[in-house]
């Protein structure tokens, strides 16, 4: 399989960000602005087991085969510290079966409440092509609920140097130090480097 490497490269397909989860893409849409022309595709991608980049990679991969062209794909994961870095990737499951208030109920045995939101971005040229993956961390603590419900984990997680969760926060200020926030930077820095040429006929 070739990797993702190729400079100056001519898409012969707009890059279409695969997801099934509307607030995500509403904060992918605000973070890039018009940086990376995409369209966006709702699909629920099936999520292989393991590390959070190898899943994300996998989904870009599958995502490619579906769009048959460029696509980008996100995994987030939600990691506690004191769990070694649990519930992670599987924090959507955790979220739905127990909730904001069972997921500080796992970490009522320890002191320590620390917890990173993580986010990797995968890229693939198309279906034959190795994705690339980037990531973005923010570090923060989980506590109980507070602010508005309308966003996955948002109201338990408070980024450190903040007195607000990421719910409280205006969505100006979370998309300026989210863990998608910083996995994006990378994201359109390899854009720049790659020199990509976007097809602006939609002939092809
Ligand atoms: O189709 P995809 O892109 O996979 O969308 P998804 O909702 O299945 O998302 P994930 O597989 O990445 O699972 C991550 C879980 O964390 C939630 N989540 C993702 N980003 C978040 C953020 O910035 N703030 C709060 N919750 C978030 C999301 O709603 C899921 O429950
Ligand atoms: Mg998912």
């Amino acid at each position: 399989m070739a990797a993702t490497k190729a400079t100056g490269f001519l898409l012969p397909r707009p890059v279409t960000f695969v997801t099934g989860n509307a607030k995500k893409l509403e904060e992918v849409r605000a973070i890039l602005g018009n940086s990376i022309p995409f369209q966006s595709l709702k699909l629920d991608l099936p999520e292989l087991q393991g590390e959070p980049e190898d899943i994300s990679k996998e989904k870009a991969r599958l995502a490619s085969i579906q769009v048959n062209g460029p696509v980008l794909v996100e995994d987030t994961c939600l990691c506690f510290n004191a769990l070694k870095g649990l519930p992670g990737p599987y924090i959507k499951w955790f979220l739905q079966k127990i909730g904001h208030e069972g997921l500080n109920n796992l970490l009522m045995a320890y002191e320590d409440k620390s917890a990173y939101a993580l986010c990797a971005f995968s890229f693939a040229l198309g279906p034959d092509i190795e994705p690339i993956t980037f990531l973005g961390k923010t570090m923060g603590k989980i506590v109980p609920a507070r602010g508005p419900n309308d966003f996955g984990w948002d109201p338990i997680f408070q980024p450190d140097g903040y007195e607000q969760t990421y719910a409280e926060m205006p969505k100006e200020e979370k998309n300026k130090i989210s863990h998608r926030y910083k996995a994006l930077a990378q994201v359109k820095s390899h854009f720049v480097e790659a020199e990509y040429k976007f097809q602006t006929d939609n002939s092809i």
